[in-house]
C-alpha cells in the first residue's frame, strides 16, 4: 500500500495526436500543498485535470498511464467520475459561481451526492465549509443572494466552500488567485495553507514567490515533461536538473 494519497504512474495525455504531457509519475501525499510550476503551455493544466477526470469533457483528449486515489485507478470503468470529482475537487482560475443563492452554491454538492440527512444537517455543512473557506462571517446574513453578486475574493472563496462541501480528500487548483487583487490574493494564499491541514491541494501556480511562500513540494514542468520535483526550498535553492536551473535564472519561461 502507497502513502501517497494519489499516485500518476507513465501518465501521457494526447489531445488528437499531438502529445501534451509525456510519461509523468508524481505522487500527491496527504496534507500537502504541491506547487506545479513551468512555462506556458507546458502542460501544467492538463495534468491537473487527469486528476480528477475533467479531461473527459475534453473530446480528443485521451490518457494513457495510471493514477490512483487511495490506491484505486480512478479511470477504472467501474468508477463513477462525478465521485472523482466530489473528492478531488477543482477551483478554477476564474471564480465561477453558480447563478444560484449563496446556499445553494455551496449546497449543491451535498445535494447531488446525499451527504446530509436532514435539513439541519445541510445547513450545518454549508456554515461549516464557508467557515473554512473563510467566508461564513462575511455571508451569514446574505445567504440568499446570488453568489454573483460577491466581490471576486469572496467568490473565489465561495467556490473553495462549494468544493470543501463535498468533503474532499484533494483539492485541485489552477491559478486559484491570478484574477484577484493582490489583497484577496493575500487571504486566499492563507487560507490555502490552513487547508492543507486537511487536504492535499494541487496548485498550478506561474509565481516562483507563491511557490515558495506557500508549497510544501514543487513539480517543475517543461514541454511536457516533469523535469523535477522536490521540497520547494530544496527546488529553488539547489535544482538538480539543467532546465530547472535555467528557468529559475531566467533564462526562459
Ligand atoms: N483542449 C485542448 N485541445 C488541444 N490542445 C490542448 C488543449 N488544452 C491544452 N492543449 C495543449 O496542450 C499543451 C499543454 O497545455 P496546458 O494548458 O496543459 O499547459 P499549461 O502549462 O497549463 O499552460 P498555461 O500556463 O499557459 O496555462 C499545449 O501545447 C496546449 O496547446
Amino acid at each position: 500500500m502507497s502513502k501517497a494519497k494519489m499516485q500518476a504512474d507513465a501518465v501521457d495525455v494526447f489531445y488528437g495526436e499531438s502529445r501534451a504531457i509525456r510519461d509523468v509519475s508524481l505522487e500527491i501525499n496527504d496534507r500537502e500543498v504541491l506547487a506545479l510550476m513551468g512555462p506556458s503551455g507546458c502542460g501544467k493544466s492538463t495534468f491537473l485535470r487527469c486528476l480528477n477526470r475533467m479531461n473527459d469533457h475534453i473530446g480528443e483528449a485521451r490518457i494513457e498511464g495510471r493514477i490512483t486515489l487511495d490506491d484505486r485507478d480512478i479511470y477504472d470503468p467501474e468508477i463513477d467520475p462525478v465521485q472523482i470529482r466530489a473528492r478531488v475537487g477543482m477551483v478554477a482560475q476564474v471564480p465561477n459561481p453558480f447563478p444560484k443563492p449563496i446556499f445553494d452554491n455551496v449546497a449543491f454538492g451535498p445535494r447531488l451526492h446525499g451527504l446530509h440527512d436532514s435539513r439541519d444537517e445541510l445547513t450545518e455543512l454549508v456554515e461549516g465549509s464557508l467557515s473554512r473557506a473563510g467566508l461564513w462571517e462575511e455571508v451569514k446574513d446574505l445567504l440568499h443572494q446570488p453568489g454573483t453578486s460577491l466581490s471576486g475574493g469572496q467568490q473565489q472563496r465561495l467556490c473553495i466552500a462549494r468544493a470543501i462541501a463535498n468533503q474532499p480528500d484533494v483539492l485541485l487548483m489552477d491559478e486559484p488567485v491570478s484574477s484577484l487583487d493582490p489583497k484577496s490574493a493575500a487571504v486566499i494564499e492563507e487560507l490555502i495553507g490552513e487547508l492543507a491541514e486537511r487536504y492535499a491541494i494541487v496548485l498550478v501556480t506561474h509565481s516562483m514567490e507563491q511557490a515558495k511562500r506557500i508549497a510544501d513540494r514543487t513539480a517543475f514542468f517543461y514541454l511536457g515533461d516533469l523535469v523535477e520535483v522536490a521540497e520547494t526550498h530544496a527546488l529553488f535553492d539547489n535544482p538538480q536538473e539543467e532546465r530547472t536551473q535555467r528557468y529559475l535564472g531566467g533564462l526562459f519561461g
